[in-house]
């Protein structure tokens, strides 16, 4: 746990960056400082491992004074990941990563073993590990910052815009991979964005933070989004916010109905007998691995022509156990027959689920968070 008591930073120029601040960062869990430029984010996140000292306040980290602590017996347990992943350019990708295990007085084997290990587990492949940084991608390199960071296995990662300088694909990759790692790892993390949606999607807690260092709101994502404590954050959340709502709960609530499907090598005359036994006017084409291949409109069909794959079939949108109920509502919202299809974790049709029953699910969770 990181507790902020009363912490205030008051550079020498006389601004404040950070304003009484009062915070507890919980364990295991990743918190995200977002708030426009200059608000003190930055600030906040090193005064965590004293690259900043406080001008007032304490703050402890697992429960010690940090201003009681040697810098270095400090940062030891608190690992740093900066925008533009702060590689040595001199040095390799694997003595990059095996950095602070040498300065822990790791020998050089054992601490090139661990290197490549965590090389594995952030997803770098090990061709990659003679390699300098500039030969490596921005993405690529945010990797091995990540790896680098986690190095020592400290308890306590501080992340300051760690994707920032990527590309959105490249980012939600790296959100991914982080969120992966972190349902092993359980570190504490920081994390400071300007993203609100990277903050939705990464935050257990979110803290906003207002011009003028001050902290407005401490909060869960949903509740956040429920419920935002003034304009300000109302602002900072941005458009949409109902949406983003919804892309924070699953599928578990929404039910699952038989649909009418048919293999898509059937005839297109076989087709329409299964139409009229089961009454529907859509029916879903299905590969023969059992995904779906699209929605085939049997309304002035006619019998003589071909397979149902010679068709047009409509693109049929599914959703399976890892998707959100915001995708649940975009999928069935572009579905021709107000049906979303349903896989299951091999990607063949486990179903359907209708429109109303979307919605109102997506009703209860509101309802729900609200009343929280
Ligand atoms: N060394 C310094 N001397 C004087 N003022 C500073 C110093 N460092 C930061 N500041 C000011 O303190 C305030 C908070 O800065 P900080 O870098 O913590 O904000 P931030 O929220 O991280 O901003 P950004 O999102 O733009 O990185 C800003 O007004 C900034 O100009």
């Amino acid at each position: 746990m990181i507790r902020f008591d009363a912490v205030s930073k008051v550079y020498p120029d006389g601004t404040t960056a950070v304003d009484t601040l009062d915070m507890v960062i919980p364990e295991g869990r990743i918190t995200v400082l977002v708030g426009s430029s200059g608000c003190g984010k930055t600030t906040t996140l090193r005064m965590i491992n004293r690259m900043i000292e406080a001008s007032s306040g304490t703050v402890t980290v697992g429960g010690r004074n940090i201003a009681d602590l040697d810098e270095n017996t400090l940062r030891r347990g608190i690992g740093y990941v900066i925008q533009q992943s702060g590689l040595f350019p001199h040095k390799t990708v694997l003595d990059n990563v095996a950095t602070v295990p040498r300065l822990l007085g790791w020998d050089k084997k054992k601490a090139r073993a661990r290197a490549a290990e965590l090389m594995e587990t952030v997803g770098l492949p090990e061709s990659m590990a003679d390699r300098y940084p500039h030969q490596l991608s921005g993405g690529q390199q945010q990797r091995v910052g990540v790896a680098r960071a986690l190095a020592a296995d400290p308890p306590v990662l501080l992340m300051d815009e760690p994707f920032g300088a990527v590309d959105p694909v490249v980012r939600t990759l790296l959100q991914d991979e982080l969120l992966r790692l972190q349902s092993e790892l359980r570190k504490t993390i920081v994390f400071v964005t300007h993203d609100i949606d990277e903050a939705v999607r990464l935050g257990d807690r979110i803290a906003v933070f207002r011009t003028g260092g001050r902290l407005v709101q401490f909060a869960p994502p949903a509740e956040l989004l429920a419920r935002p404590a003034d304009e300000f954050v109302a602002g900072f959340l941005g458009a949409q916010r109902g949406l983003k709502l919804l892309s924070l709960t699953s599928l578990s609530e929404v039910p699952t109905i038989p649909v009418a499907t048919v293999e898509q090598r059937v005839s297109v005359a076989e087709a329409l007998a299964t139409a009229a036994r089961a009454g529907d006017r859509w029916l879903l084409a299905v590969r023969e691995d059992g995904a779906p291949r699209g929605w085939l409109d049997t309304d002035g069909l006619d019998g003589t022509e071909g397979s149902v794959a010679g068709h047009v079939l409509v693109a049929a949108a599914a959703v399976g156990g890892a998707d959100s109920l915001l995708a649940a509502l975009d999928a069935v919202v572009a579905s021709p027959c107000g049906l979303v299809v349903r896989v299951d974790d091999q990607g063949r049709v486990a179903g359907a689920s209708t429109e109303r029953d979307v919605i109102d699910a997506a009703s209860r969770y509101r309802d729900g968070v609200m009343a929280s």
